[in-house]
């Protein structure tokens, strides 16, 4: 009820519910978007037949992005005066906003009945006309029973509790689809839940008829939990709409070609000379050497189902599985609908999973305010760009030079960052690195060495290097060859006297030495390591058919398929790391060759070629080998 001030007849009256409405106006020019809704909420409370006050607060929400309440009220508004152009302006805007495009279409076409020719209705009706159209071309790229097949899943999410109603399912092409947010996602806001009974354990498909065979029967296989995920599909599969998980395996994607364990020969010429064609390889042996023993377990599972089903069934298990903590135990799980999300690198992705133990749902929760119409992506883990390849058929080739300087600076706070530190794509390479020790009989070292390293000298060793000689894995590498190279027994020595040392401040008896700790020691030792770096990795640059020079061309060319061109950019990454440290070993013997400190010092700071290796030649050639010789 609007209640009237008294006043001087000269004065415009003006009611209780008008002044808390320009208060609301007041806090609203000056962005206090709350306390606005609170000020229009009590002018409603003196009179809620005043159209006004729902639409100011209709707009207050919509500016906090709550356009589900702002739709609200802007439908009372409009019960109030049907006239008022602003309701459907406002009406359409939120429908919009909440992807409801049909009925942000209507509510424009009510307001051109009122006004033909009000510009921000017409310009929101090109806008809104424009998605649709986009939206349907966008379902053109799959077939109609795939469309089928998502929105099964869909239904059967939703049926079954699963919460996902901020996001939609947009087709990427044919057999690629993603997840889009529906509407504007608030950081920390649950994206996706999907509760248990959806959700499959490695628990559930271990309880599967097969897999409890094989369990019973100890049968060692090769990736034993892949076996399983993919056993149980089949075998759910098999039973069709007797499946609780039906809709979820009919949605799991048909065509696999772009993973490299289903590529022809003339494919795998691409890879030809690369340590990724190795682990294809290797992938290709294990899923066969697992049909096999499964088959000899269990006859009749060969004769139900073929070794290409297997295989499809195993590479979704290897594409779809998530590592979790359920309860507080460690498993693997495959989840209907978040398994949708697509992969971006630690540092870049906008959202991420958790199991809730509260709720009991495996939950995908927005990391950073999500915009509408924007594709979310999780990230698999920080997983190089031979395993993205191999796991899940796809290469990244994001520019990730924001995320490693955020690395860095994260690892290394106030250092001085250089152009070395964030180098673009190719960080995300990794080569796989074989090397041995020398076995040489009058070598006197070989005992010691054994010795501390805590028993006998490994056959060979193997680690993984990426295109920066800071990371974790490549110290490792250089550390490494540093020991196998040490041919002075005082020297080692004086290394088996450190380690006594920090094994008795830390209290750590039988604690071995770590080889890949080796720090730099000599200047000599120091120009054996990097010789040894020349000897490893110019045989391998050989083993490729083409040059850095060629890939690039083909590349550029256009002229690759997508499966051409992901092992184009794998055997390119893998050489980019192989001339990355070929350079590095020869520039940085020709300074160690050199005892000019000065001369040194000048190079690394003006000479653009010692750029990428500045903080080596500072804290290593200058301060550790010359100056504390
Ligand atoms: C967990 S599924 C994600 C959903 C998948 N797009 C689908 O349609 O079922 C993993 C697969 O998605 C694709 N994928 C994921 N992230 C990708 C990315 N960053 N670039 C290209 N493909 C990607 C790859 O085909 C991968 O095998």
């Amino acid at each position: 009820m609007a209640h009237k001030k008294k006043g001087n007849k000269d004065q415009k009256v003006i009611s209780e519910g008008d002044r808390l409405k320009e208060q609301g106006n007041t806090q609203l020019q000056l962005e206090n978007y709350h306390k606005a809704i609170d000020y229009y909420s009590q002018a409603i409370k003196f009179d809620d037949k005043n159209y006004a006050y729902f639409h100011n607060r209709s707009l207050a929400y919509y500016l906090l992005e709550n356009f589900s309440q702002s739709l609200q009220d802007i439908q009372i508004c409009k019960s109030l005066n049907k006239d008022y152009i602003q309701v459907y302006i406002r009406e359409a805007s939120a429908y919009h906003q909440l992807d409801q495009l049909d009925l942000a279409l209507k509510s424009v076409q009510e307001g051109l009945q009122i006004e033909q020719n009000n510009e921000e209705l017409l310009k929101l009706k090109d806008l809104i006309q424009q998605e649709i159209n986009q939206q349907n071309q966008e379902k053109e790229l799959a077939d109609k029973e795939t469309l089928k097949k998502s929105e099964n899943l869909l239904s059967w999410v939703q049926a079954n509790k699963g919460e996902f109603s901020s996001i939609k399912l947009k087709y990427l092409s044919t057999h690629n689809r993603s997840i889009v947010s529906k509407r504007i996602i608030q950081a920390d806001e649950t994206v996706i839940s999907i509760p248990q009974e959806q959700v499959i354990t490695l628990d559930v498909a271990s309880s599967s008829d097969f897999c409890k065979i094989l369990t019973e029967k100890n049968t060692q296989l090769v990736q034993q939990k892949h076996a399983y995920f993919a056993l149980f599909l089949l075998q759910e599969q098999k039973k069709k709409d007797a499946s609780h998980y039906k809709a979820y395996i009919d949605s799991l994607p048909t065509d696999l070609s772009s993973f490299p364990a289903l590529f022809s020969e003339e494919e795998l010429q691409y890879l030809e000379g690369t340590a990724a064609l190795k682990l294809v390889q290797e992938q290709k042996e294990d899923i066969k050497t697992d049909y096999e023993s499964i088959s000899q377990v269990i006859p009749e599972f060969k004769s139900e189902f073929s070794f290409e089903q297997f295989r499809w069934a195993f590479l979704c298990s290897h594409s779809r599985v998530f590592g979790i903590k359920v309860k507080g135990v460690k498993t693997s799980v495959m989840v209907p609908l978040a398994d949708m999300l697509n992969h971006k690198h630690s540092g870049q992705e906008d959202s991420e999973w958790v199991f809730d133990d509260a709720t009991n749902c495996f939950t995908v929760k927005a990391l950073k305010k999500i915009q509408r119409n924007q594709q979310i992506h999780f990230s698999y883990g920080s997983k190089c760009n031979s395993k993205l390849f191999l796991n899940y058929g796809f290469v990244d080739v994001q520019d990730h030079t924001e995320t490693i300087k955020k690395l860095k600076e994260e690892e290394r706070p106030g250092r001085q960052l250089i152009q070395n530190d964030y180098r673009g794509i190719n960080y995300f390479n990794e080569l796989p690195v074989v090397f041995c020790f020398d076995q040489a009989q009058d070598d006197p070292t070989l005992p010691i060495k054994a010795k501390l390293i805590g028993g006998s000298i490994p056959v060979c060793c193997l680690t993984r290097i990426n295109e920066d000689f800071e990371t974790q894995n490549s110290t490792g590498f250089l550390g490494y060859l540093r020991f196998i190279c040490i041919r002075d027994p005082n020297q080692l020595g004086k290394l088996f006297d450190s380690h006594k040392k920090y094994i008795e401040q830390t209290n750590q008896s039988n604690l071995p030495f770590l080889p890949q700790k080796t720090p730099p020691l000599s200047v000599e030792n120091e120009h054996k390591m990097w010789q040894r770096v020349q000897e490893l990795l110019i045989p391998l640059l050989l083993k490729y058919k083409t040059t850095v020079v060629k890939d690039k061309e083909l590349l550029e060319s256009g002229s690759l398929s997508e499966n051409q061109r992901n092992c184009v950019l794998i055997r390119l990454g893998e050489k980019n790391i192989i001339e990355y440290y070929i350079d590095m070993a020869s520039k940085m013997m020709y300074l160690l060759e050199n005892n000019d400190k000065k001369q040194i010092l000048e190079s690394a700071k003006s000479d653009p070629k010692y750029l990428p290796y500045f903080h080596y030649i500072i804290q290593v050639i200058l301060a550790r080998l010359l100056y504390q010789k």
